[in-house]
């Protein structure tokens, strides 16, 4: 079900929040396979590595400049308006939209936080050339056939247009799970607010993170996704499925047996890349938001806020 804070009854439902994060998986998933048909080419994470954009008077990546370009017209189109969306380009170098702007609910307390540069930094460093290597060794092993040796053999199969595209999907819908962490802190504030108060009039993160997480809802979110990862991996056959043979583990570290190395995606990559990046990312984002939660606010408002 598709949901949409700004009209639902409910905006800040927990389970409503949760429900958009668990949407987000299929996103993520579905994107990194599509990613994962085109090889590294790393050349398109290098900044100042493509002459045509150095002579544009462009520095950054073929990345950077395909997120730039895109969120360029988005921005036209209105996107970044909502408290929703974040761009990776810095917003003064956005132009304004071509639409007048939309009236939002006010439902998140007014905030700055953007944590897409470090988005950025993960997903470049370590989850393309993880979720890419099956097709950079694939293009390795074609191209030695060819008798294409030592450098130019691997990881550059020359579809940047593509790879940028679909890495811009990937980078949108992550940035969008991460920050969804204000949603989910202003939930459980709202919802508790002398909890969190004295740990933000006497900043505390560790234990604002400690108050904010939820164990048994990650453990169920990681089994979740890795069945999601191997399901959406396969293609679906019309024969009856016999379970893989054993050794088929039931509930070894968390993989509740499920795991396949046949599919077009690294199963174990995806898992990683939420219990490593996307959860952790969340998590600072929503001790973030807490710990300015209360910014401006007299002690008055703030006695007041302390007693619901
Ligand atoms: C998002 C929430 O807050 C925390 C972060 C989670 C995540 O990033 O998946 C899951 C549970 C909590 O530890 C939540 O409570 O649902």
């Amino acid at each position: 079900m598709q949901s949409n804070y700004s009209i639902d009854e409910d905006p800040l439902s927990l389970d409503r929040i949760r429900s958009v994060l668990t949407r987000l998986e299929d996103t993520i998933i579905f994107g990194l396979i599509e990613r994962a048909q085109f090889a590294h080419n790393p050349k398109i994470y290098q900044k100042n590595a493509f002459k045509e954009l150095r002579d544009m008077g462009f520095e950054g990546s073929w990345l950077e400049w395909f997120l730039k370009e895109t969120e360029t017209f988005h921005a036209r189109a209105r996107r970044y308006t909502s408290p929703d969306e974040y761009p990776f380009t810095p917003i003064s170098e956005l132009p304004s939209p071509v639409l007048p702007p939309l009236k939002y609910k006010p439902i998140l307390y007014p905030n700055n936080i953007n944590v897409n540069p470090s988005i950025l930094t993960f997903y470049t460093n370590y989850i393309v050339p993880r979720i890419t290597r099956h097709a950079t060794l694939k293009l390795a092993s074609v191209k030695r056939a060819q008798g294409i040796m030592g450098g130019d053999e691997f990881e550059d199969d020359g579809n940047y247009g593509s790879a940028a595209t679909l890495d811009v999907e990937v980078l949108q819908a992550i940035s969008k799970r991460v920050h969804y962490g204000k949603f989910v802190s202003e939930s459980k504030f709202r919802a508790a607010p002398g909890a969190f108060i004295p740990h933000i009039l006497k900043p505390d993160p560790a234990t604002l993170e400690s108050l904010i997480t939820k164990p048994e809802v990650e453990r169920k979110l990681l089994l979740r996704l890795r069945k999601k990862a191997v399901n959406y991996g396969r293609d679906a056959t019309l024969e009856v499925e016999t379970p893989p043979s054993p050794p088929y583990p039931s509930e070894v570290n968390g993989t509740n047996g499920v795991n396949d190395t046949n599919g077009k995606i690294d199963v174990d990559g995806v898992v990683e890349l939420y219990d490593s990046y996307i959860i952790p990312l969340t998590k600072e984002v929503e001790v973030e938001y807490l710990l300015h939660r209360l910014d401006g606010m007299s002690e008055d408002q703030i006695e007041e806020l302390a007693k619901t």
